[in-house]
């Protein structure tokens, strides 16, 4: 299929769409020049987006930008007074909302009955949503070619994507159509009849088949557009991030600016190499993932942590298979997760009197070569603060130039250890490894030469992980610091198994686990009288602000709330070093 925009578009990206040699993958981005970590790759533009309803009035509904709240100078949302269903966070965004397709959803929801079932979550009304949205698109788009076509744009620098690139991107997607089940085919179907329905829809001459394909392309394609929290607030059909192939290792990531998606570099890709995202959670059994990537995307995954039985393959063994279908979000945000037994287990652990925060730290020093007794399972506490002797700092370059990921001056690696108390590489203890996949491996072997216990809780699982992660929100939630430092430091390593070394994912837990580390040190030091608490607390704070400014800076990027609120808490810390 000839796609002359999209191909100069992308080529401005320093980008080619090139055919996969196995035919079902269909086609792969290659870099065409090396890219650098953090760098974005390509922005993409919404075809369509819908937001989820909870979140309607919380969002503007055109650019899912959200007015901050504390600001005096930020309107709030306002109510479309039509439909007083959708908001928009000023008269630009409603008027390109209005010219795009709220002159007609909004009309129709106000008389039609559909309005009540437009008001609820289910999965078929959103698909319809979606699809009526679409269709506007796709249907104006071909009216329009009858009569125009648009000039290329200039070569040499990055081009804005125009309606040609976007929907050459869009009819040419895969939406394995002819692997659909039946029962899938025929809830499509259903939902195509009910949209061709609608007047406006109808007039632009699609078929019901059309529809159908679209319904099919949107399972294999559309993204969940997240909020800088990372929660999911709506769903997008993002044309040219949908050309980016599956990875459970990817080099790349999606990150949402409002409705534009990023695609950003988390690893410096050479020329050459295909650039992959991760479509689900990397936080998952090598048979979920493998069985969700068949049944929503139909294909067999081969990539790199699927098919390594080295040391992706130890690492899928670690987390083992005890798993239910979690959903991070969903099961994070579930109060009843509280009659959890294994919940119940991490609280004892976490609460109990064996874990105390600057004992431990004290009995785990880098210099100490302290690894607890193999004659005994491990806890969540002796597991946490082992294993962060092997990965912290060292994993996160800047302070190792031999992890090779980024080159600082000698100058600067001093003066970062220096600041971290941390022994040179030469004297710590454990050893510190040439690469990050050496301290892995280490870790991983001496995890599992631990004995288990039927019963026993298993810090490496994902089913722990899973648990703590609630536990941990509650914790944060309700201002448990010390607690949240614990669990947050567990989850923090557990992270580092699962995830690439600059993943959004770690980025935002490190700067949660900085904000406990700061507000817990506050808090201790207010029960203290105003004693200043033991260095050990100090350079445990600066050890999650350095990793978390170095992993926003490559996944967030600088003009992220995240990377201002983690340079607001560094000055807070150091004006309070300053006044000691
Ligand atoms: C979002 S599209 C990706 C772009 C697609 N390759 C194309 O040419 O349009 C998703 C589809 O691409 C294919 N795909 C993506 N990642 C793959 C992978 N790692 N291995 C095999 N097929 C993959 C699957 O057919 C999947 O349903």
């Amino acid at each position: 299929m000839s796609l002359p925009h999209l191909d100069v578009y992308l080529e401005s990206y320093q980008l080619a769409l090139i055919d996969d040699s196995n035919p079902k993958k269909g086609r792969c981005i290659v870099a065409l020049e090396p890219l650098s970590r953090g760098s974005i790759i390509t922005t993409s533009q919404p075809l369509a987006t819908v937001t989820l309803q909870a979140n309607r009035n919380e969002f503007c509904n055109y650019c899912f930008k959200k007015p901050q709240a504390m600001s005096p100078k930020v309107m709030p949302l306002q109510r479309c007074t039509q439909c007083r269903a959708a908001y928009f966070c000023n008269v630009s965004c409603f008027k390109n909302a209005w010219l795009g397709y709220h002159q007609f959803v909004c009309k129709a929801s106000s008389t039609s009955a559909s309005n009540k079932a437009a008001s609820s979550e289910d999965p078929d009304t959103l698909d319809a949503e979606m699809l009526e949205r679409v269709a506007l698109n796709v249907g104006r788009y071909n009216q329009k070619e009858k009569n125009d076509r648009d000039a290329f744009g200039e070569e040499g620098e990055r081009q804005e994507e125009t309606v040609d690139v976007t929907m050459e991107a869009f009819l040419s997607l895969m939406g394995h159509v002819e692997d659909q089940p039946k029962n899938v085919l025929n809830r499509y179907k259903r939902i195509a009849d009910g949209v061709l329905k609608k007047p406006y829809i109808a007039s632009l001459g699609l078929s019901q088949q059309q529809l159908v394909e679209f319904l099919c392309w949107f399972q294999c394609n559309n993204f969940s557009i997240q909020d800088n929290q990372m929660f999911t607030i709506g769903e997008g059909t993002y044309p040219v991030a949908s050309l980016f192939n599956h990875s459970c290792r990817p080099n790349a990531v999606a990150m949402f600016d409002g409705a534009l998606l990023n695609i950003r570099a988390i690893v410096d890709i050479p020329s050459g190499e295909e650039v992959t995202i991760a479509y689900i959670d990397a936080a998952h059994s090598r048979t979920v993932r493998q069985k969700t990537l068949r049944e929503k995307y139909f294909f067999n995954c081969d990539c790199v942590r699927c098919t390594d039985n080295t040391f992706f393959g130890q690492i899928d063994t670690m987390l083992g298979e005890e798993e239910t279908d979690w959903d991070r979000a969903q099961r994070v945000l579930d109060p009843s997760n509280t009659k959890d037994n294994l919940r119940q287990e991490i609280a004892k652990q976490v609460e109990g009197d064996s874990w105390d925060l600057l004992e431990m730290c004290r009995i785990y020093d880098r210099k100490s070569n302290c690894v607890p007794k193999p004659s005994k399972p491990l806890t969540l506490s002796t597991y946490a603060h082992c294993f962060v002797q092997f990965f912290s700092p060292y994993l996160w370059s800047s302070h190792n130039p031999r992890l090779l990921i980024t080159s600082p001056s000698l100058h600067n690696y001093r003066a970062q250890v220096d600041r971290l108390e941390d022994p040179q590489p030469p004297a710590a203890r454990p050893p510190v490894r040439d690469t990050a996949d050496e301290i892995l491996s280490t870790s991983i072997s001496l995890a599992l030469s631990y004995p288990t216990y039927p019963g026993a809780l298993i810090p490496y699982r994902l089913s722990t992980l899973a648990a703590a992660t609630s536990y941990f929100y509650d914790m944060m939630a309700d201002g448990h610091w010390e607690n949240s430092v614990k669990i947050g430091m567990y989850i923090a390593i557990q992270y580092c198994f699962i995830y690439p070394q600059y993943h959004p994912i770690m980025a935002q837990h490190l700067l949660m686990l900085a904000k406990a580390s700061w507000n817990s040190i506050v808090q201790l030091e207010l029960l203290h009288h105003g004693r200043a608490l033991d260095k050990l607390y100090d350079n445990g704070f600066r050890r999650w602000i350095a990793l978390s400014k170095e992993t926003i800076q490559s996944t967030f990027g600088k003009q992220s709330d995240q990377w201002r609120e983690v340079l607001e808490l560094e000055w807070i810390f150091m004006r309070e070093q300053k006044l000691k």
